[in-house]
């Protein structure tokens, strides 16, 4: 992955300016990160690392808690002043966005979403973060208080070499539809709510 400053632009929010950068990633996807503000690669950064999720961060699903955890990683780093999200396109855990609905249908019959992966031949849960730590290498950042309830992201990240110095729990959009979705990533897949 290069990191070229040309491949950074100006991103105005609801919640202040970020720059977008896009990131040129080994496995040819186009990842991007926002950045905010200033920081002392001393300190720990406020790091949101953050799997793509069409229905829940672009069209409003209640299946699921993403587009609440964006919106909210989003306004937390504006008011600390600094910080930066890695928005990954690790859609549907890694398995894409038609596979998710194929998941999603099955879970409508009655599976849970580990279920439902197992069901059409895909683990758990496919991510592989190790995009996310080349892009804070490629941004300078060693130490992140990351944004998270998945302890796989924090053990990722530190066995990337990525020092973990805090998670900041991010419980954000649980509704009723949701209810299911959360309590099988709570039972099955170690989340931390
Ligand atoms: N395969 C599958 N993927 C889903 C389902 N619901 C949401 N997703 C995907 O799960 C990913 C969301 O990541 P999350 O699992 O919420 O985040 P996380 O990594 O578990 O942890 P947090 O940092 O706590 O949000 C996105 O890529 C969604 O598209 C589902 O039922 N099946
Ligand atoms: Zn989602």
């Amino acid at each position: 992955m290069t990191h070229k400053d040309s491949l950074s632009a100006r991103l105005p929010t609801p919640w202040g300016d970020f720059t977008i950068h896009a990131l040129e990633a080994e496995d040819g996807k186009e990842h991007v990160a926002l950045t905010f503000g200033e920081w002392d690669t001393k300190q720990p950064v406020l790091a949101r690392i953050h799997s793509e999720c069409l229905t829940g961060d672009a069209l409003f699903s209640l299946r699921c808690d993403c587009g609440f955890q964006l919106k909210a990683a989003l306004q937390k780093i504006a008011e600390e002043g600094a910080g930066v999200l890695l928005y990954l396109r690790q859609e549907g855990r890694g398995i894409g966005l038609t596979n998710k609905i194929r998941a999603y249908s099955l879970q409508d019959q009655g599976m849970d979403t580990v279920q439902a992966n197992e069901h059409l031949g895909f683990g758990a849960d496919e991510r592989d973060f190790k995009v996310a730590s080349d892009a804070l290498d490629k941004l300078g950042i060693q130490k992140i208080r990351l944004m998270t309830n998945n302890p796989r992201k924090v053990s990722s990240m530190i066995d990337a070499g990525i020092d973990v110095v805090e998670r900041v729990p991010l419980k954000y959009g649980h509704n009723p539809h949701n209810e299911d979705y959360l309590s099988t990533k709570q039972s099955k897949l170690g989340h931390l709510f």
